[in-house]
């Protein structure tokens, strides 16, 4: 299943201004983890491709020892430089996103305090286990990115990632061919595990394979947008 959603309408939508319920104000924060090598990146460079004409964005990466999905970002020009910052977790990963937020939320106030008008920060978490959830002190909303080659038992295996995050990804639906995965039994099972929470097939190989990703970050915005209005 490929969602190719291009409304427009979705993107057009007020930059968010007030004061979050809760207390927190500023950008939409979303987090991004799953499994090494889901394509936590590659989500992270096309939802900026797809969205940094209409929305103010920034990312902040996480990476074990190195700045390398930074360096990625950078390198593949998604944004400008000032707007990418990495976090060394130096660590497990997903202490830096759930335990022991400081440096990411450090991370995130500087590029508050440099860029100013911030719609929208992306929080890419290095690449872990099937356990990785962030703090929600750090994030508004989790995406859970899994992959079709990662095997088409992750669904089923279960863990918070996949049962309790916001959005789950299964990304690198053109290998399931290749590596002999049943994609129906994948969303099959990741829908039985999440009950209402809602579940996309994503292939970033396509030129439009991060609509649906993209559709559902618009949505949030404009929850928040009317929460505050
Ligand atoms: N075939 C295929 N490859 C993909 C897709 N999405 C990402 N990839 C590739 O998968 C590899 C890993 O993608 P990344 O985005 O680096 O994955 P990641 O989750 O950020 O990895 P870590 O940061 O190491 O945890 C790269 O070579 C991507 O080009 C997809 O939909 N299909």
């Amino acid at each position: 299943m490929h969602l190719h959603h291009t409304d427009p309408a979705l993107t057009d939508i007020i930059p968010p201004t007030a004061p979050r319920p809760g207390g927190r104000s500023g950008p939409l924060r979303i987090g991004l983890g799953g499994p090494v090598g889901a394509g936590k990146t590659a989500t992270v460079a096309a939802l900026c491709r797809r969205l940094r004409d209409t929305l103010s964005i920034a990312v902040v990466t996480n990476d074990i020892y190195t700045r390398e999905d930074a360096e990625a970002l950078l390198r593949q020009a998604v944004l400008p430089p000032e707007r990418i910052t990495a976090v060394e977790t130096g660590a497990c990963p997903h202490t830096a996103i759930r335990d022991d937020i400081s440096a990411n939320l450090e991370a995130v106030e500087d590029l508050q305090e440099r860029i100013g008008d911030l719609d929208l920060v992306l929080i890419e978490s290095g690449g872990d286990n099937l356990t990785a959830t962030f703090s929600k002190g750090l994030i508004d909303h989790q995406i859970f990115l899994i992959d079709v080659a990662g095997g088409d038992d992750i669904p089923r295996k279960g863990g918070p990632g996949v049962t309790t995050a916001d959005l789950l990804v299964i990304n690198k639906t053109d290998l399931a061919p290749h590596v002999g995965a049943d994609l129906s039994a994948m969303e099959r099972d990741a829908r039985a595990a999440r009950g209402s929470l809602p579940v996309v097939l994503t292939c970033l190989k396509d030129q439009h394979g991060i609509e649906p990703v993209a559709d559902w970050v618009c949505r949030r915005l404009a929850d928040l947008t009317a929460a505050r209005s």
